[in-house]
């Protein structure tokens, strides 16, 4: 190939690619083996790990990585270098790419999705984490998902589910949360027929947020024209959820509520979504996910949860910009006080004007970032919030007839004791997707998915045959109690089993401990303490389940929707005022102090 055939292409000039373009560059990422040597019009020459897009441009092979400096306009290539392809990396990733920015995605392992993406044995296709899809409706603002994957071009197919969650609780106490509210109002007031008006004012509190929220466009929290544009618009909205801000939904309920089988029932309904009761929920999210199940319904994707992370990531790619599998970031490069870049484990190295980590705050601050003093911002993070137990998963494949007619989707189980409620091991999630999606397991079989929250220090310092004894008989408690409770002849149903730990969501997912994400230490002032996504370290942005507003796809969808926005704004892409900017900041930096 000839050297004048090579033209290097700044990154904001760049913007009439092909669309086989793309693809090209993503097949050469993924295996960046070939070298040549090339150099620019102007002579100068570009350095290690340079991915040389032009070609594709034109037409012509793939080529790039070449050892050596890598010269100025190299390290502008990419506007972000998103780490991480969770949920919340893709769609920060996805909306910036449909902004215009050239976008770079590092995963580390061979898939898309993290913790929401999916893995295949013997004709089963199995849901990684959860399979409760808030935010995937066709209406209001809030569908978030939806939403993320229309920005690139894909829609996908959903199942509606008729009961978002069957919760077995102390006392025998069964209640459906059905999609219809009138359904579930009159189930919750026909069991407490004296707590009807606390019930109706509770659930009614939480509707005054999610329509406030409904009500918004949701974009960066921190960007201050758009926020103050908000509350010039919709003022009573801003206002109702600036006052719900520092509150939680304990603390609310008890207002309403008296009768404490109502409150614990309460705190089950937040702790399915944010592993902690209902004093320490932030009543924004409770208000979020307690009627969006309602209003748009939770729905299932056709094909399984990891059609979402496939979906965005070829929707990225088919917007211009790239993504890389195998590709573990050990280090973000800082230069001068800002981030710049990042180097992986067998030593490549990627320069951006932004980089945004979609690695938890802790594996971010505590392991990518080399070297750096924990920032003030960080360590208040780290004072207010900790990190969530990990859990045990145990996926398998049962023989269909052991399921009851009409068995719902998803259930939580709490035998005998409120009590427990919070402890490991204490209470049993379990999705059954294959009640919506038939075409997920071999004919005949069904999928079931349990989980129970588990901490990595019960599965540390064991030898291998211990560990897997331990597996087999923590697993085997599990599936006992639900044969018990739920399905008699369970375990001699079972086609596949195959059961993960702490350390299993440590290694796959690379979260530090498996956590499922930040718990906060004590009573939290709702969510006045979470971080957004810009951090103490210019250039570098963090987005997922340890920013604003925590835990959950369509929590992490917002997080990456607001991150892209601010990171869109400090690169150019949007409107942004630098004076009102630096007053927001203070003044949000100076809130989370309050927290
Ligand atoms: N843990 C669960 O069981 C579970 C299940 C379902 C959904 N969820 C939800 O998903 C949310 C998490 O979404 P998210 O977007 O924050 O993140 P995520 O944990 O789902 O994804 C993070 C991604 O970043 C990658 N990564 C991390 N460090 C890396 C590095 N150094 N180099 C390259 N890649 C790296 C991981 O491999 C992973 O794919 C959770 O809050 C949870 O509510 C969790
Ligand atoms: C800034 C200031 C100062 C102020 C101002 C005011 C305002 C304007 C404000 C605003 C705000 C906003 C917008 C907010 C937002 C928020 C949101 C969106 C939120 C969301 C949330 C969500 C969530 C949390 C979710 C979650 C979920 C989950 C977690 C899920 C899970 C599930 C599972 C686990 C499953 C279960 C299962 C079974 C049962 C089986």
């Amino acid at each position: 190939m000839l050297l004048s055939n090579l033209l290097l292409v700044p990154t904001l000039g760049f913007n009439s690619h092909s669309k086989s373009e793309p693809t090209k560059i993503s097949q050469f990422l993924a295996n960046p083996t070939s070298k040549i040597k090339y150099s620019t019009s102007s002579g100068k020459a570009y350095g290690q790990n340079f991915v040389l897009r032009a070609q594709s441009v034109m037409g012509l092979e793939d080529v790039g990585v070449e050892s050596g400096e890598l010269g100025g306009e190299a390290r502008k290539f990419y506007d972000a270098i998103v780490i991480g392809s969770g949920i919340g990396g893709l769609v920060a990733a996805t909306q910036l790419a449909v902004k215009g920015a050239r976008v770079l995605v590092l995963e580390k392992y061979v898939i898309p999705g993290g913790s929401s993406g999916f893995y295949e044995r013997d004709g089963y296709t199995f849901d990684v984490g959860s399979s409760v899809m808030f935010g995937f409706s066709d209406k209001g603002n809030l569908n978030l998902i939806t939403q993320a994957l229309a920005a690139v071009g894909f829609e996908m197919e959903v199942i509606p589910d008729l009961t978002t969650v069957h919760f077995h609780l102390p006392n025998n106490l069964s209640v459906q949360v059905h999609r219809e509210y009138s359904k579930f109002i009159s189930e919750m007031t026909s069991k407490f027929p004296h707590e009807k008006e606390g019930i109706l004012k509770f659930y009614g509190e939480c509707w005054k947020i999610f329509n406030a929220l409904n009500s918004l466009e949701l974009k960066s929290l921190e960007e201050p024209i758009y926020l103050f544009g908000q509350f010039f618009k919709k003022p009573l909205e801003c206002l109702t959820l600036a006052f719900f801000l520092p509150q939680n939904a304990g603390d609310i309920a008890r207002k309403f509520i008296k009768d404490p089988e109502v409150l614990s029932f309460i705190d089950a309904e937040c702790f399915i979504v944010s592993t902690v009761n209902a004093l320490q929920t932030p009543m924004i999210n409770a208000g979020m996910v307690l009627c969006d199940r309602h209003f748009g319904g939770i729905n299932y994707p056709v094909g399984g949860v990891g059609g979402i992370a496939k979906s965005l990531a070829k929707g990225l790619v088919d917007n211009g910009s790239d993504i890389l599998y195998k590709a573990n970031v050990t280090n973000i490069i800082i230069e001068d006080g800002k981030a710049v870049g990042v180097r992986l484990s067998d030593g490549r190295e990627f320069f951006a004007k932004t980089v945004i980590s979609n690695a938890t705050r802790w594996d971010t601050f505590g392991k990518l970032l080399k070297g750096e003093t924990l920032p003030k911002e960080e360590e208040n993070f780290q004072k207010n919030y900790v990190k969530a137990p990990s859990f045990l998963s145990i996926h398998m494949g049962v023989k269909a007839d052991v399921l009851p007619p009409d068995t719902d989707c998803h259930h939580f189980v709490l035998e005998n004791d409120w009590a427990k409620l919070e402890e490991p091991y204490g209470s049993i999630f379990l999705s059954i997707p294959t009640v919506l999606d038939s075409s997920l397991a071999p004919e005949g079989r069904h999928i079931l998915h349990i989980f129970t929250t588990s901490s990595i220090d019960d599965w540390q310092g064991l030898s291998i045959e211990d560990y897997e004894v331990k597996k087999e008989l923590v697993a085997d408690e599990i599936i006992t109690r639900l044969e018990n409770k739920l399905f008699p002849g369970l375990k001699s149903s079972i086609a596949l089993k195959e059961v993960g730990t702490p350390k299993t969501h440590r290694r796959y997912l690379a979260r530090d401990s498996g956590t499922y994400g930040p718990m906060p230490r004590k009573i939290p002032k709702g969510l006045l303490g979470m971080p957004f996504n810009t951090t103490a370290i210019d250039g570098l942005y963090c987005v997922g389940d340890s920013c604003f507003p925590g835990q959950g796809v369509i929590a992490v969808a917002f997080s990456g929707v607001m991150c892209a926005h601010r990171v869109a704004a400090d690169i150019g892409l949007e409107k942004k005022s630098p004076v009102l900017d630096a007053a927001l900041l203070r003044l949000l930096g100076w809130l989370r102090t309050l927290a």
